[in-house]
């Protein structure tokens, strides 16, 4: 090649690289000068009840909130999370997963793994086993479980909240594996622990410092600011045990012929492959972590719920003793000729969210919506909180009211996707037709046997409920008194036969 044809081709090669270039920067500099929805400075983040402050921030911005400075955009209302959630899922649908959650071994847990192929096999076997056309395979652990919930707050009505957790535990340990694990049990007691690390993990703000710093995941736990190390280790600790001991329980037990589960089938099933052993372990372990706190959070708002308005307790009963009778308990084929019961279930779930501020996701490209530019990488919050309190959609919100889902033009008895607790698009709940009986026949079990009310001291006065909730991931009542007692000897009788041989 003569020097001129060279000098030709590297004057054309660095041409064209210029082009790229200028054409780059000139994306760049649009972008950058390109109209985002409005919002506040970061500095106004909260660390607690986020939801309550991103709601005011919709009343001031509008729907959409911007948070430039941290590329976070909060979805006010279910009209915008249906555009860009539901409509738009092949942009948002990747989740963020910070330093602080691969140092917790978070990072493969599906529920909030990235959007890959290895997420779309995991949800794809987790789909496959809790659809909603086989989910009556769960029946029989339902009824089992709701029915010792109902005998435990018959004996130890003062425990109410302890009942409640195990309920939502147990449940899933003997319905997933098999096992019957008691709350006192050392891995019922890591898996709350590890929720509890998780919880704090996935809050923006929580752990500042390896948020601003993210390098310093590489220094040692007793390096000055390190301290997130240490919680880190220890979750991630937690997370492996969960892993593999009730898996390995739940195998050991249907080879010594002590019973069967789910995960044993599934692992008997695929012998050898070891990628989809690892896949089913992890079904094993994102049901739980998905499955307990937001269980018992919806149960024990419905609890607090009764406690607070004995009239609507009292139209429950009524159409329960209408319906059912007195000689039985509800079942899940009861359920349609329950509207009242129904209504009482679906305005738990919306005024009580058990995860308020959503589950992030992200977006995995730039795009536009209704005239604003929404960058990669977005982190976008589904307030369900604001969603669910939507003047436009629901009458004096913030009241417990169920008579407006018998008068809304749907009825009570709505799609499972109406409910907005459950999440969106392709990262909506995995579990969520589970969740719905499992909350449902709880809500309909206690109604039918027990009466709740306000506790009363010792002069025979009552003693106040003030209705609070903790703060975090996940939101549930805060301790409070409250009166449990079988309506009748009938009903008492009723929830000792449960538990008779
Ligand atoms: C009242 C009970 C429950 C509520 C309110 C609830 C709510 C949610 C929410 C809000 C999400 C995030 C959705 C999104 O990203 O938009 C989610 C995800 C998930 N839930 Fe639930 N959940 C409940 C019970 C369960 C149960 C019982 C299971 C399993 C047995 C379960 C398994 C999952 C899984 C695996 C995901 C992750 C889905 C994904 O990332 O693709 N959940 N849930």
């Amino acid at each position: 090649m003569s020097a001129s044809l060279k000098l030709a081709m590297a004057v054309a090669v660095l041409a064209f690289a210029l082009v790229v270039f200028l054409n780059r920067r000139r994306l760049q500099d649009s972008k950058r000068t390109m109209l985002h929805p409005p919002g506040p400075p970061a500095r106004e983040m909260a660390t607690q009840n986020t939801w309550i402050k991103f709601q005011q921030w919709g009343k001031e911005y509008g729907e959409l909130v911007y948070v430039q400075e941290e590329n976070i955009l909060i979805l006010n209302t279910s009209r915008v999370a249906n555009d860009l959630l539901e409509k738009r899922a092949n942009i948002f649908s990747d989740r963020l997963v910070t330093p602080m959650m691969e140092l917790c071994g978070l990072g493969h847990i599906f529920s909030v793994a990235r959007y890959s192929s290895a997420w779309r096999r995991d949800k794809k076997l987790f789909l496959q086993n809790f659809r909603e056309a086989t989910i009556d395979r769960f029946y029989p652990y339902q009824y089992k479980e709701v029915h010792k919930f109902l005998c435990n707050l018959s004996t130890s009505p003062h425990e109410f909240m302890q009942h409640t957790m195990g309920l939502s535990q147990s449940l899933i340990f003997s319905s997933i594996y098999g096992l019957d694990i008691h709350p006192n049990d050392p891995l019922a007691h890591m898996a709350v622990e590890t929720l509890a690390i998780m919880g704090k993990a996935m809050t923006i703000g929580f752990f500042p410092t390896i948020e601003l710093f993210p390098w310093l995941r590489y220094f040692p736990s007793w390096f000055p600011g390190c301290g997130f190390k240490r919680v880190a280790a220890q979750c991630s600790e937690k997370i492996e045990t969960l892993n593999t001991v009730p898996f390995d329980m739940a195998i050991d037990n249907q080879k010594k012929g002590l019973g069967t589960s789910i995960i044993a089938e599934l692992a008997i099933q695929n012998e050898g492959n070891t990628e989809m052993m690892e896949a089913i372990k992890r079904m094993g372990i994102a049901s739980y972590l998905a499955a307990s706190d937001t269980t018992m959070s919806s149960i024990g708002s419905f609890l607090l719920s009764m406690t607070l308005h004995p009239d609507i307790q009292r139209k429950g009963q009524e159409e329960i003793d209408r319906v059912i009778g007195q000689k039985r308990l509800p079942t899940f084929e009861d359920r349609p000729s329950l509207p009242y019961v129904e209504a009482i279930y679906q305005e738990v779930m919306r005024l009580h969210p058990p995860i308020p501020a959503g589950v992030s996701h992200t977006s995995t490209k730039d795009d536009f919506y209704r005239g604003f530019h929404i960058p990669k990488g977005c982190v976008v919050i589904p307030n369900i909180w604001a969603m669910n309190r939507d003047e436009e959609l629901y009458s004096d919100p913030d009241k417990f009211m169920p008579e407006r889902h018998l008068d809304s033009p749907t009825g009570p008895f709505t799609s499972i996707n109406n409910i907005i607790a459950f999440g969106f698009g392709r990262r909506v709940c995995a579990g969520r037709y589970m969740a719905d009986n499992t909350v449902w026949l709880a809500v309909a079990s206690v109604l039918a046997t027990l009466t709740l009310g306000k506790a009363k001291d010792e002069k025979g006065t009552e003693i106040d409920v003030p209705g609070e909730y903790t703060t975090g991931m996940f939101r549930h009542p805060k301790p409070y008194q409250a009166s449990i007692t079988p309506r009748n000897q009938n009903a008492k009788k009723l929830i000792f036969a449960t538990t008779s041989p």
